[in-house]
């Protein structure tokens, strides 16, 4: 069995619903996931914002347009009057249930079922199409079975039993559609994976059932050696290994949500990412093979925080790193990169929601200074210290460009340097120049 996932790109029109059609529906058993079709969560996520503040003008416009999106997509994507009346009455009944929070009360909750009907209504609209075309295939509702627990994790033993018990009722059945993104938490109330969480559907899945393969089907013919949007001529990587993939997903390769390649690791199951608009593309296998001396890509990940930390009692005085740390744990504020010297330490988080309660708990024993819009600037490859020269490169590509603080050793396949955001795109560009 494989798993195949499709992005919002991927099945943004009713002609991109039928060529995803085309690639699913050969013999082999698989499980299809997909995403919202391409901007209907960030709009959602715009009605969302208007219902808070009570803007039901606002919101109903948001509502009204991408109600129109989909009518639209209904008008083209299906033949039969049956099957348009199914999709019409479908997408009624989604967008009335959005318009109900136009008249009652809007908190979290109700924002996190908002924002699931986006996969609900493509995946349900979605089927339609291939059960109008003869096909046999079985919706897999994902808030059955895709769970986190009370630390936010995937509760795996949750997720393969439910599959397992679900799709043993459909022994036959060789097509399974289901949501991505979308999933229950531990108290049983709808939520997501965060955006971009269809690739996690993918892998978690994958991995519950330890499938032959999982296939990220996207807009581009695989994960490319820098980012495409600020890097022209980037290539295509036809092979990488599971810890150099998650690297570059953490830092920013837009391609792969940060998450999502751990699971499969763990399973052992290759990921493919692969072009829907041109499926004949070999694309990228990311697998347990490590591949030697080799530069594979770079990648940036945007809206960091930096925090210089300096304490004329750090040299020599042992618990400093640990009460610095506290902090950041008691505000559940992951730290990124982290650099030391006889009198400070910086850090870099990219998260700001509790930045100034955490900057006055390290103002009671230190000085703090504090950057904001940082870039992490992220290079992968094989980086072990044997490898001589590596590091000259990527500074000679760099040498125009003021680098703020440096990381290398935290692992053998990743420096990373942090740099000004309007100094992102040079150093990307440099640094393709440079190294590829
Ligand atoms: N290293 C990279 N390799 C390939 N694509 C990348 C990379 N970094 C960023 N991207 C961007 O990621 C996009 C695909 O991700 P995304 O839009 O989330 O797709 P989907 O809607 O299929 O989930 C590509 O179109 C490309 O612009
Ligand atoms: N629809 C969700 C989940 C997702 O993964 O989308 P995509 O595969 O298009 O990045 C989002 O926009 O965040």
């Amino acid at each position: 069995m494989k798993v195949l996932k499709f992005g919002g790109t991927s099945v943004g029109s009713a002609q991109r619903m039928r060529e995803v059609a085309d690639l699913v529906t050969g013999s082999d058993r698989k499980i299809v996931v997909l995403s919202a079709m391409s901007g209907t969560t960030n709009s959602l996520v715009e009605i969302a914002n208007y219902l808070y503040k009570k803007n039901y003008d606002g919101a109903n416009e948001v509502i009204n347009r991408l109600e129109r999106g989909y009518l639209d997509t209904v008008a083209q994507l299906f033949k039969k009057e049956e099957f348009k009346h199914k999709g019409l009455e479908l997408v009624k009944s989604h967008f009335d249930y959005v318009k109900s929070f136009t008249k009652d009360v809007f908190t979290v909750f109700e924002e996190k079922s908002v924002l699931a009907q986006g996969e609900l209504l493509t995946t349900a609209l979605f089927n339609f199409f291939l059960q109008e075309n003869g096909h046999n295939s079985v919706l897999l509702p994902a808030l059955d079975f895709m769970r986190t627990n009370k630390n936010n994790e995937p509760d795996t033993v949750y997720i393969r039993e439910n599959l397992e018990r679900i799709m043993s009722e459909f022994e036959d059945t060789h097509l399974f559609i289901t949501q991505g993104y979308i999933c229950r938490n531990a108290f049983g109330e709808v939520d997501n994976l965060q955006r971009g969480g269809s690739d996690y559907t993918a892998s978690l899945i994958g991995a519950a059932l330890e499938v032959e393969e999982i296939q990220i089907w996207t807009d581009i013919d695989g994960m490319h050696n820098n980012d495409p949007r600020f890097v022209e001529n980037t290539t295509s990587i036809a092979e990488i290994s599971f810890d150099e993939a998650a690297e570059l997903a953490y830092f920013g390769a837009k391609i792969l949500h940060p998450t999502s390649v751990l699971p499969a690791k763990l399973a052992n199951v290759p990921v493919k990412v692969l072009n829907t608009m041109d499926p004949k593309a070999v694309g990228t296998t990311i697998s347990s093979s490590q591949h030697k001396d080799r530069i594979t890509a770079v990648a940036a990940k945007d809206g960091i925080t930096a925090i210089k930390i300096k304490s004329g009692r750090m040299l020599l005085a042992f618990g400093f790193l640990r009460k610095v740390f506290e902090i950041f744990e008691s505000y559940k504020t992951p730290i990124d990169m982290i650099t030391t010297s006889e009198v400070g330490v910086s850090v870099t988080i990219d998260n700001n929601r509790h930045l100034e309660e955490i900057l006055d708990d390290l103002r009671k024993f230190s000085t703090v200074e504090v950057d904001y819009d940082q870039v992490i600037v992220c290079v992968v490859g094989d980086l072990v210290a044997e490898n001589k020269g590596y590091a000259n490169r990527i500074f000679e590509a760099l040498k125009e460009i003021p680098i703020r603080m440096i990381s290398y050793g935290g692992s053998e396949h990743n420096i990373s340097l942090l740099v000004d955001a309007k100094d992102k795109k040079d150093a990307l560009q440099a640094l393709s120049a440079k190294l590829f």
